[in-house]
C-alpha cells in the first residue's frame, strides 16, 4: 500500500455488512484502493466478491459500515448518481446488445449522458443530432485507443466471445469513469487468450488511469494484473497484498482447496501458487 493511497484512498469501504435473512454475506470488511491501483478481490464461491461489488454500484443496501468514494459517501445515493460520479461496471454475462454494432452498444452506453429530450429528437438540426455526432466521435476514439477499431461496425454477437468481453470492457470505459468495476473479466475467456487479455487490461489502466476493482477466479490473471489482491471467505478477509505472496498463502490455499484438502495437495498447490480456480 503506497503513503499516498494511506492519505487519500479513491475507494474506502469501512465495516460493512451485509445480511441476507440470516446469512452474513459481508463480515465488517474494511478495503483500501489507490487511485489507478488494479485490485483484485479473490475468493471460493458465495465467498461475498459480487456482493462487495453491488454495495458499491448501489444494487445493495448493506446492513452496516460505508463505503466512499474521492471522498464522497455512496450509500444514500442511488445507483445512477454513483455511475455519474465515475464508477462503471461491466457484467459477467455481458449485457452486450449481440444484434448492434459494437459501434452501437457504444452509443447506447452514452445514451444516458445525452440529455436531448424527445422534442429535439424530432428536429433534423436539434441538440440530439449534435450530441450524437460527438457521441460517435467520442466512441470511435474510444476504439481506436483500445486497439479495437477494426470491429466498430461488427455486430457485437457476431464475435468471438473474447473480443466480446473486450468490448463490455470498452463500453464500460467509453463513460471515463475514475473507477471501473469488471466482473470476472477471463470467464469463458478461451486460456490461450487471457495473457492478451491481462496486457490488454495493464495497458489500458496506464493509458486511462482508471482504476480498476475486479473480481475473478482465474488466478493467471490476478497474478498478471493485481498490483493487490484481497481474498475473501465467508465475507470475511483472510489475506491481502501482492499477489505472489497472498496467492501461495497456507490459509488461502485451504480455502480454495477445500478444508478436507490433503496436506500433499496443499503442499503441491503452494509450490505453484493458486494457479486457476475454476468459479
Ligand atoms: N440476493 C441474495 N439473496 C440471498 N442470498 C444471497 C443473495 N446474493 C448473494 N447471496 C448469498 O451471499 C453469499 C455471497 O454471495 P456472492 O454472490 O457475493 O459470492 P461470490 O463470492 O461472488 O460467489 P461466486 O464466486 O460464486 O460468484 C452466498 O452465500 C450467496 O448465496
Amino acid at each position: 500500500m503506497t503513503e499516498a493511497m494511506q492519505v487519500n484512498p479513491l475507494l474506502e469501504i469501512h465495516n460493512l455488512t451485509v445480511r441476507f435473512g440470516g446469512l452474513v454475506a459481508i463480515n465488517e470488511l474494511d478495503l483500501q484502493i489507490a487511485e489507478g491501483e488494479i485490485f483484485a478481490l479473490v475468493g471460493p464461491n458465495g465467498a461475498g466478491k459480487t456482493t462487495v461489488l453491488n454495495c458499491i454500484s448501489g444494487l445493495i443496501k448493506p446492513a452496516a459500515g460505508d463505503i466512499r468514494f474521492a471522498g464522497q459517501e455512496l450509500l444514500p445515493l442511488a445507483a445512477h448518481k454513483r455511475a455519474a460520479l465515475g464508477i462503471g461496471r461491466t457484467f459477467q454475462q455481458l449485457q452486450l446488445f449481440s444484434s448492434m454494432s459494437v459501434l452501437d452498444n457504444l452509443l447506447a452506453a452514452q445514451h444516458t449522458r445525452l440529455h436531448a429530450g424527445i422534442l429535439s429528437g424530432i428536429l433534423p438540426f436539434g441538440r440530439s443530432k449534435r450530441e450524437d455526432a460527438s457521441a460517435r466521435q467520442h466512441a470511435m476514439e474510444t476504439l481506436t485507443l483500445l486497439g479495437l477499431e477494426g470491429y466498430a461496425l461488427r455486430s457485437a454477437g457476431s464475435l468471438p466471445f473474447g473480443a466480446q468481453k473486450l468490448i463490455g470492457v470498452a463500453r464500460a470505459l467509453v463513460l471515463h469513469p475514475r473507477l471501473v468495476l469488471l466482473d470476472e473479466p477471463a470467464a469463458g475467456v478461451p486460456p490461450q487468450e487471457v495473457q492478451e487479455l491481462a496486457t490488454r487490461l495493464r495497458f489500458w489502466q496506464k493509458e486511462l488511469g482508471t482504476t480498476l476493482l475486479l473480481i475473478e477466479h482465474n488466478m493467471r490473471l490476478v497474478q498478471a494484473v493485481a498490483d493487490r489482491v484481497c481474498v475473501l471467505d465467508y465475507g470475511r478477509k483472510l489475506a491481502e497484498g501482492e499477489p505472489a505472496t497472498v496467492l501461495s498463502n497456507p490459509a488461502v490455499l485451504e480455502a480454495y482447496l477445500g478444508r478436507g484438502a490433503s496436506k500433499k495437495a496443499q503442499q503441491e498447490q503452494a509450490s505453484q501458487g493458486v494457479s486457476h480456480v475454476e468459479g
